[in-house]
């Protein structure tokens, strides 16, 4: 367990690459994907880890790069977006793999099934779908045993995320995304540092550590590839506001 995790070290962004999950890391988790708030504090906080990181910040998301880069606007970053399934750098398009015709299936399917229970929401995604069941806990089963059986069906993968069941295409994750970035000339000798707080974000954290960096995790203790924790988006932003204050 990650209960003896000590906060990160004051110093650890120095010379590093810094890699930020953003729902429940940056912004709290709100009711709705779209009831999230994004603060022009943290617009400020992100422009400021850009400047003086010479750029070597990154959001990596299970949400897609249009989504954050219009929610962080008018600040831009380098963007891993869909869960590492599309990366692109600050301010030019993204790379993205083709939708497949099984996402499109699977949309369909639970359409129909949040048709008729109230609360549960359905996300379309570019390369995937979410169901949402914040709303709804008691769909939870049912809603994980239909994505699970879609995924099967369509060839997806099934990412399960904080109330949410997600399918989407194959072929990549949040720790594909943070390797891929780190190859890039200006990340070079550099120690990559990921701060997330979902499952979602612990192949990132395994990433980090393989290529001699660490993650910090966002959130309660649990069983995490993560070097350091915090306990919630203040202590976060608290601690990235620090960061980026010593690196001045
Ligand atoms: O990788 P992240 O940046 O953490 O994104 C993960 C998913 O975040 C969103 O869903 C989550 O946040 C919502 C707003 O707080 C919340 O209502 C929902 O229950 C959470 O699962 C987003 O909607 C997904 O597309 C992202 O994959």
């Amino acid at each position: 367990m990650s209960d003896t995790l000590p906060p990160p070290p004051a110093d650890l962004l120095l010379n590093a690459s810094l890699f930020l999950d953003f729902d429940g890391t940056l912004v709290e988790i709100a009711a709705t994907p779209d009831a999230v708030e994004v603060s022009d504090t943290l617009r400020q906080l992100l422009h400021d880890l850009y400047q003086r990181l010479d750029g070597r910040v990154a959001i990596v998301s299970g949400r897609s790069v249009a989504e954050i880069a219009a929610m962080l606007d008018p600040v831009t970053l380098t963007v891993a977006g869909s869960h590492g399934l599309e990366i692109a750098a600050a301010g030019k398009p993204p790379v993205v793999p083709a939708r497949t015709e099984g996402v499109d299936a699977a949309l369909a399917a639970l359409n129909d099934f949040a048709r008729d229970r109230p609360g549960v929401l359905v996300e379309d995604k570019p390369f995937g779908v979410g169901l949402h069941y914040r709303q709804a806990p008691e769909q939870e089963a049912d809603a994980r045993a239909l994505a699970a059986a879609l995924a099967d069906r369509h060839g997806l993968h099934l990412q399960l995320g904080k109330m949410v069941a997600e399918l989407r295409l194959r072929g990549g994750d949040k720790g594909s995304a943070l390797k891929a970035l780190m190859a890039e000339p200006g990340r070079a000798a550099t120690r990559p540092v990921f701060m997330g707080d979902d499952v979602t974000d612990e192949a990132a954290f395994a990433a980090a550590c393989e290529l001699g960096g660490a993650g910090i995790l966002v959130g309660p203790a649990r069983d995490t590839h993560a070097r350091y924790r915090l306990d919630d988006v203040p202590a976060a932003l608290a601690w990235l506001r620090r960061g980026a204050e010593a690196l001045a």
